[in-house]
């Protein structure tokens, strides 16, 4: 076996000749089935790589455990998308008029708050993240967001509803970083976009379930008609409250806590493994010590550690966010979500209606069945995404999914410039135009929904990670307001420059996607720093190796290399 000072890199791929070699190793090849998932170490004699896989439905089906604690998690972005779906029908439901005479202005004021409130939630979250468990942060969030919940339920003034829905949006907010970073944190390498994509499909589901709820409440008697949908999200806050105690700890913040037992126990039951079988099974310690490396790599470089807790700590956490070595990384975090707003899916969304009467559908139940149809079409799209993000990568869905979001949107502008003058003469052009929204639809619903919610969790180191991943969600809310603020003001200016504008933005969302942002699938989120490329990156990689030699991880991969091939256990 090759002496430590000569080992290489190892750099983990799915494809092995795209991982770096390293000489001097006997010519076997390995294949351990560990944790459901497998990793393969070949080599060659000259060189060696090592992968995890298997992917798609298959490595689902391997990690069903992490599958189900993403699944429970992902119940966060079922309550903001619930919100979503049935805000719009509340404010047109009669007895709530009636009830509350509200402006427009107050009507904006209300979707607004439940904005601001998850704005200031997420960046909240951020802060208090690192310094409790993960676990307990979600539950602190399920109870501030049951509380506003609750407040919107019994609500008898507009101030109430309106403080109700401020409350209620810092729940959501915080749940909208801290479940995608919880996510992030238990899963497999080899999955983690498909479990992380669950994100969207909770969201998804959540507006659909929103927005039916409020379709079929709203002829009952009274305030019946809108308290039973406000009422309703306290089940998904509960639930996720109570269950959260039950959900194991993130191996990752516990090791940058410095509790590696803890996060090697932890990690264990994650991949299935018993408490006896994680001090033996190889592949759980490459996880593990692949942990640490990072950990360790950190607190080397910045002296830096998540468990210092300290005020001058944080502020230092923040400043690294913008340092020459991570600024790469929290722009594409901020610009993600900036584009994912800007393709105009909100838009559709809040002023679905309004819009499909402007491309010449006429009558309420047409315009609400066919927005309604829009949340149907997201959450279909989703399921290929869940299937194959993992095989086909971010980039190539990001990259044809601005393409086709843009074409779509042009093709609406076009015939709305064409035709606004005179739809009931040109109904086919009219459904020709909702074709178009349903195409776009599907092309975001496959490609910037769910990737806006996996990117962001995926290109930050440990040390890091929370606060990118806040500011990213701040910047998802931020433009979500700011896109419901001036949408109407666009529309009354003109509906065919509405739509050029979001169009152009997905033009640029090309480029950006093609250019700017790195292929993350299939790499752990220790080796994201390969990916980056960038000079600081190469500094550290020496310094990298040398820790993971010191750790024993070169040693380790070099002992599974020199075994029998094997897939007995
Ligand atoms: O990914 C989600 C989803 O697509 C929602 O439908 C949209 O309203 C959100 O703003 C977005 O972040």
């Amino acid at each position: 076996m090759a002496g430590h000072s000569e080992r290489g890199y190892v750099a983990l791929s799915s494809e092995p000749s795209q991982a770096s070699t390293h000489s001097l190793l006997p010519p076997e090849t390995y294949h351990a089935t560990p944790h459901g998932g497998t990793l393969v170490v070949h080599t060659d004699g000259t060189s060696y790589t090592y992968a995890y896989g298997p992917k798609g439905l298959a490595g689902l089906k391997n990690n069903y455990f992490a599958l189900a604690c993403a699944v429970f998690a992902s119940i966060g972005g079922l309550t903001f998308g619930y919100d979503q779906g049935v805000i719009a029908n509340i404010l047109v439901m009669k007895d709530f008029v009636k009830t509350f005479p509200v402006t427009s202005w107050e009507k904006g004021l209300m979707t607004a708050m439940l904005e601001l409130g998850s704005l200031v939630g997420a960046l909240a979250a951020g802060i208090l993240a690192d310094g409790f468990s993960r676990r307990q942060s979600i539950m602190t969030a399920c109870i501030v967001f049951c509380l506003g919940s609750t407040i919107q339920f019994i609500a008898r003034s507009i101030p109430q509803l309106i403080v109700g829905r401020a409350i209620g949006g810092l729940g959501v907010g915080a749940l909208s970083m801290l479940s995608p970073l919880y996510m992030a944190e238990i899963s497999p390498p080899e999955v983690r976009g498909s479990l992380m994509a669950l994100e969207q499909f909770s969201i998804v589901l959540g507006a659909v379930l929103g927005f039916w709820t409020g379709y079929f409440t709203r002829d009952l008697p009274g305030s019946i008609s809108w308290r039973t949908p406000l009422g309703i999200q306290i089940i998904p806050g509960v639930l996720l409250g109570l269950g959260s105690i039950f959900l194991p700890a993130s191996p990752r913040l516990l090791v940058s806590h410095g509790r590696n037992n803890e996060a090697l126990f932890s990690l264990a039951k994650l991949r299935m493994r018993t408490r006896a079988e994680a001090s033996t099974d190889p592949l759980l310690q490459v996880e593990l010590l692949e942990m640490r490396a990072e950990a360790l790599l950190v607190e080397k470089t910045f002296g830096l550690s998540s468990k210092e807790g300290t005020v001058h700590a944080e502020v230092r956490a923040w400043k690294q966010l913008f340092s020459r070595k991570y600024i790469q990384r929290t722009f594409i975090g901020i610009m993600m979500m900036f584009f994912q707003q800007w393709s105009g899916i909100n838009a559709l969304l809040y002023y679905g209606p309004m819009l499909m009467k402007e491309i010449g559908m006429q009558g309420d139940n047409v315009t609400l069945l066919v927005s309604g149809g829009i949340g149907i079409v997201q959450f279909i799209a989703v399921f290929p995404t869940i299937i194959y993000i993992d095989r086909l990568g971010r980039k190539p869905l990001l990259r044809w999914g601005s393409a086709a979001m843009c074409l779509s949107h042009l093709t609406i502008a076009m015939l709305v410039h064409t035709y606004e003058s005179d739809w009931p003469s040109h109904v086919t052009a009219a459904w020709v135009a909702v074709g178009c929204v349903y195409t776009f639809t599907a092309a975001y619903g496959i490609s910037y929904g769910p990737i806006g919610w996996i990117l962001p969790s995926e290109v930050f180191p440990q040390s890091v990670r929370s606060k990118g991943v806040s500011l990213a969600t701040a910047s998802n809310w931020s433009n979500n307001f700011l896109i419901g603020l001036i949408t109407p003001e666009m529309m009354d200016i003109s509906p065919s420059l509405t739509f050029v504008t979001f169009a152009l933005a997905c033009f640029i969302g090309y480029f950006w996607s093609t250019y700017i942002v790195p292929e993350t699938a299939n790499v752990s989120l220790e080796e994201i720093d390969a990916v980056f490329g960038s000079s600081a990156g190469q500094e550290d990689a020496e310094l990298k190796r040398e820790i993971e030699q010191e750790l024993g991880l070169h040693d380790l991969i070099s002992e599974l290399a020199d075994g029998p091939t094997s897939d007995d256990h």
